[in-house]
């Protein structure tokens, strides 16, 4: 099938010389593709050469199969946007602005299934302004799936939303994707990514430094495993440290952390049952999409 959007050698610099320097990537259709990376990366840059609100200076882009530089129109029927910011009018109530977006296109998704889907029925007479920060982004999403769009652009989705409005808005994504729409998804977010993601880019100084799952992103950046636990006993550091899985042990305020990769936790679980102790207070943190990006940035910083 072809990709839903294609990316390929993009350039865009500004008067000051950043922008994109160099980013290509493919999304295929239905999936969730996360752009990430650190302020000023150039992820809106990129995103907006291919929502066709940019011009790009080299490079191809496609969504659909269109060019969004070259058939605006054409773009409009298959793109939907929903971008950092964007403000309505505060007395605008929820089925105004609904009614009003579905009035831009020939054939739109129906209000009613829409408000229902992103839980905007309550509130369907209540104005922009009075809106929870929540349901705002909410509203948002429901606008840039009115024109039932083959490709959704979510720029910043849960920037500035509380833990647990930030939570809604996931599970109502996560029920979106059975539509078959193909979402791009811009985040600051590491566990916003790694919850809703298929795939990710990662973007820095305008160029891609990585592309691929959450999963196989954290496990081959080598975050690993930490575990952390007491002892009754002395701990026996050179002990762990001499275990192949370990990294690193060290033992902070009676208690002893430990970090390697996959195999660390039964390997030092059984090195201290021969050792004759037993852990206590055992916790255990599997490494994530975060864990990942602070050490890809580090790494990044290495190479300058
Ligand atoms: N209109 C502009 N004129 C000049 N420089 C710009 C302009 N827009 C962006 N830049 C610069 O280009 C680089 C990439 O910016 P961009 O907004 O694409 O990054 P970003 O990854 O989206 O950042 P953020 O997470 O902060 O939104 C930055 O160094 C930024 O300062």
């Amino acid at each position: 099938m072809e990709p839903a959007i294609t990316v390929r050698g993009l350039r865009k610099e500004y008067p000051g010389g950043r922008g994109v320097q160099d980013v290509s990537f493919d999304v295929a259709a239905g999936e969730i593709f996360g752009v990430l990376g650190r302020n000023g990366a150039g992820k809106s840059t990129t995103v907006e050469c291919i929502a066709g609100l940019r011009e790009r200076d080299a490079g191809q882009v496609t969504v659909c199969g269109i060019d969004p530089a070259a058939d605006e129109p054409a773009l409009r029927r298959v793109l939907g946007v929903q971008l950092q910011d964007a403000a309505l009018p505060e007395k605008l109530t929820v089925d105004e602005a609904l009614n009003l977006y579905a009035s831009f296109y020939d054939d739109p998704a129906p209000i009613d299934q829409l408000r229902d889907r992103l839980g905007l029925t309550q509130v369907r007479g209540s104005y922009f302004g009075r809106l929870s920060g929540g349901q705002q982004q909410r509203l948002s999403v429901a606008l840039a799936l009115i024109g039932r769009p083959r490709v959704a652009i979510l720029d910043e989705l849960t920037t500035g939303l509380d833990p647990q409005a930030r939570r809604e808005v996931w599970s109502i994504l996560e029920q979106l994707r059975d539509t078959g729409t193909t979402f791009l998804l811009v985040s600051h977010f590491m566990e916003e990514a790694q919850r809703l993601c298929d795939r990710v880019v990662v973007i820095d100084d305008g160029r891609v430094v990585a592309l691929d799952t959450p999963g196989r992103l954290a496990a081959t950046l080598e975050a690993g495993q930490r575990m952390s636990f007491t002892l009754d006993a002395t701990p026996p550091i050179d002990v762990l440290q001499a275990l192949p899985s370990v990294r690193a042990a060290r033992a902070e305020g009676g208690v002893v952390h430990v970090e390697g990769d996959a195999d660390v936790v039964t390997d030092v679980i059984l090195a201290l049952d021969a050792h004759g102790t037993r852990a206590r207070d055992l916790r255990v943190d599997q490494s994530n999409l975060e864990d990942a990006f602070v050490a890809l940035m580090e790494k990044q910083e290495v190479r300058r």
